[in-house]
């Protein structure tokens, strides 16, 4: 068996003059693209995957219905689209978001124990009320401390006693409302409880990204950049020279497909026709393991797929 995510995050983490940088993935095929691209870890942005013949109203994954990040996402949903992107490369870190931990501390403790089973590298727990929202949205609200830390310290204790090697990440959604030196407590406090890394939401300015990682220091922070969000655009390169340890960018891969595809879908209903230019189906099924499925038929004596 391969190294896990989880040691290989962790190692990655470790070296010095290093920041792992995760591109946002929604399922399985852009997990494989990240991954051809030759990405050193996974992020995974929180979609829902619901059952239901509901409309959809925002994003959309290959199986199932996307609905926008308000916190109607179940655990369900989330380990189910996890299990999908974890199975693709196992020794590649998956950095998973795991929102609120979905209930009481009781709750939270089943989330880590089914994403640490699942295969995902590192969670991130924040402090937003059940019915959240997207940190780069207005009129957040937070939990009190006191919850917030139960809930960490449900997340670092379960995780501890599965000896597991996941990585358990503090978020906190404070800044909004209520202020930079309120996250930054929190943060201190989640120290407290035991995680690995912090994760301050919707940081507002370059000075506050800067103070942020001198202020938690040897505490690795990760940096999550939102296309078009609160915290100012910027590139691996600044953010490593800041001291950042970890690089999300979980909407990247919806920002690249939303408008071709709104693109494409509405010229063949409104004018018959399209302007893709065609990938053609085998090179379409080689990005999604074709030839490796191939080669291993024949390597056990298939004698299906020998002649390509
Ligand atoms: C990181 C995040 O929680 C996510 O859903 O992946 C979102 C990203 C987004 O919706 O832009 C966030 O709250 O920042």
């Amino acid at each position: 068996m391969a190294m896990t995510g989880a040691k290989r995050l962790r190692e990655l983490m470790s070296k010095e003059d290093h920041i792992v940088v995760a591109p946002g993935v929604y399922d399985g095929l852009s997990g494989r693209i990240a991954l051809a691209a030759g990405a050193e870890c996974l992020y995974m942005v929180s979609i829902a995957h619901p059952t239901s013949p509901f409309p959809v109203l925002f994003f959309t994954t290959s199986r199932s219905q996307t609905l926008a990040d308000l916190g109607i996402a179940t655990l369900n949903d989330m380990l189910s689209n996890a299990s999908t992107i974890t199975s693709l490369s196992p020794s590649t870190p998956v950095i998973a978001d795991a929102d609120t931990g979905y209930g009481g501390p009781i709750m939270v403790s089943r989330t880590v124990r089914q994403y640490a089973l699942a295969g995902v590298a590192a969670l991130h727990i924040e402090d937003q009320v059940q019915e959240k929202r997207c940190g780069h949205l207005v009129g957040k609200q937070c939990v009190s401390r006191e919850v917030y830390f139960a809930r960490l310290r449900a997340a670092v204790k379960t995780r501890d006693e599965m000896g597991s090697e996941m990585m358990i990440i503090a978020r906190t959604d404070a800044r909004a409302d209520l202020g930079f030196e309120e996250a930054v407590e929190r943060l201190k406090g989640a120290v407290e409880c035991g995680v690995d890394a912090l994760f301050l939401e919707a940081l507002q300015s370059t000075e506050e990204c800067e103070k942020a990682v001198k202020i938690f220091a040897p505490t690795p922070v990760l940096l999550n950049m939102v296309p078009g969000g609160k915290t100012p655009q910027m590139g691996v390169k600044q953010a490593k020279e800041i001291g950042f340890k970890l690089y999300i960018n979980p909407t990247l891969g919806l920002e690249a497909v939303v408008r071709p595809l709104q693109k494409a879908y509405k010229m063949l209903v409104e004018q018959g026709t399209d302007e893709c230019e065609p990938i053609g189906p085998k090179a379409l099924f080689e990005i999604c393991g074709l030839n490796e499925a191939m080669a291993f038929d024949e390597s056990v004596g298939g004698a299906a797929f020998g002649s390509k």
